[in-house]
Formats: structure tokens, sequence, C-alpha cells
């Protein structure tokens, strides 16, 4: 799948093994900037309470009588998860929800994009081993925090941080950001 990152980034070691994220996984000020939880824009607080995901729930709690072989099974949840990464322009799946992350690396993603008013739409891996397979499977990417933006599979926390501290994301996120001011206009009385 396409990434908006270089593969220069990838190969700099941004894969890492399981341990939250320290000082020596980001630099101390920006690690310590972003795990001082501020109040800020949480994204959607019925994040996981849309169709896409009562999908996901639907096609795991299916009778196993009615279940489709474990092959097409595993296809039709792909499908579920392609369709979620094109209907929402800021998709994290994570452990945890973007109100209550699980593990300081998808915190760290959600902090990045609470920095830009945007809508984040969370996915919770940790309940669901079949969906967490899916994704790994769909991207070929090991671990979570696993984002997209657009449609695009962009990686995980270190490169939503480094893109952030690049000043690559402000533009990237502009329509995004565009548009939800415009909806939350609408919605004012
Ligand atoms: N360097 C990674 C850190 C993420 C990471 O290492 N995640 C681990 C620990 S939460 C993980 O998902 N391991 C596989 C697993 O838990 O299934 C990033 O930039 O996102
Ligand atoms: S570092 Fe172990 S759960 Fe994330």
């Amino acid at each position: 799948m396409k990434r908006l990152v270089s593969t220069a980034l990838l190969a700099r070691g941004l894969v890492r093994s399981c341990r939250a994220p320290t000082a020596a996984a980001v630099s101390r000020p920006a690690f310590q900037q972003f795990m001082n939880y501020s109040s800020g824009h949480v994204g959607d607080p019925n994040a996981n309470g849309d169709s896409t995901a009562a999908q996901i729930a639907a096609a795991r709690d299916t009778h196993q009588d009615f279940k489709p072989t474990s092959k097409s099974s595993d296809t039709s949840l792909d499908d579920i998860v392609a369709q979620d990464i094109r209907e929402n322009p800021i998709l994290i799946y994570m452990k945890g929800f973007p109100e209550s992350p699980m593990c300081g690396f998808s915190a760290l993603a959600v902090k990045v994009f609470q920095q830009y008013d945007v809508p984040i739409r969370g996915r919770d891996i940790l309940g669901d081993l079949r969906l967490k397979e899916a994704v790994k499977a769909h991207t070929n990417w090991p671990t979570f925090p696993q984002i997209f933006i657009k449609g695009e599979f962009v990686g995980g926390s270190d490169i939503i941080l480094s893109m952030h501290q690049k000043g690559e994301l402000k533009d990237l996120l502009s329509d995004i950001a565009q548009r939800h001011g415009q909806k939350e206009d609408a919605n004012e009385p």
C-alpha cells in the first residue's frame, strides 16, 4: 500500500519492539510535551459508535454456524477495514480509544492530532484480535498504532510525531480541519 512518508524514515529503525515511548524513542522535550495531557480536541467521543464499528462487531459476532470459511471471513474483514480507511480522513487503529488510550505509543499518536482541529477516528484493536490481525495483514505493518490520513497508510507514532515536528502535518491536514470547522459552524445554534 502506498505510504505518505519516505522509506528512508522507515529505514531509520522506526519500528520498535514492545515498550512504552521514552526519551530514547523521541527527544525528551517532545516526549514530555506530548505526554503532558491537557484539554483539547479529543475527536469524536462516539469514535466506535458508527456504522463501520457496528459492521466490525457484526462480522465478529456472527454465529459460528453462519460464519463463512476462515479465508473468506478474513476477506470480508479486510473489506471492512478498507472501507473504514476510505471513510475516515484520520483513522487510528490503536490500543484503547482516543479519549482513553491504553498504551503510550497510541496516546502519543492521538496527542499529535490533538494539535490540529481535526476529527480523529480511533479503533481499539485490543478487544478484537481478528480486527488486529486484519489490520496488520492489510498494511503489512507489525505494530500499533497504525495511522491513516485521507486513505493512505502513514505509519506509527514515531512517524506521525516526526511529520508534526517537521511541519508536514499542517498542510496535509488543512482541508480536513477546514471541513471540520465548517461542520462545527453549521451545527452551532
Ligand atoms: N515505534 C512504533 C511503536 C509502536 C510499537 O512498538 N507498538 C508495539 C507495542 S504497543 C506493538 O504494537 N507491538 C505489537 C503488538 O502489541 O501486537 C511506532 O512508531 O508506532
Ligand atoms: S508498549 Fe506494550 S502495550 Fe504498548
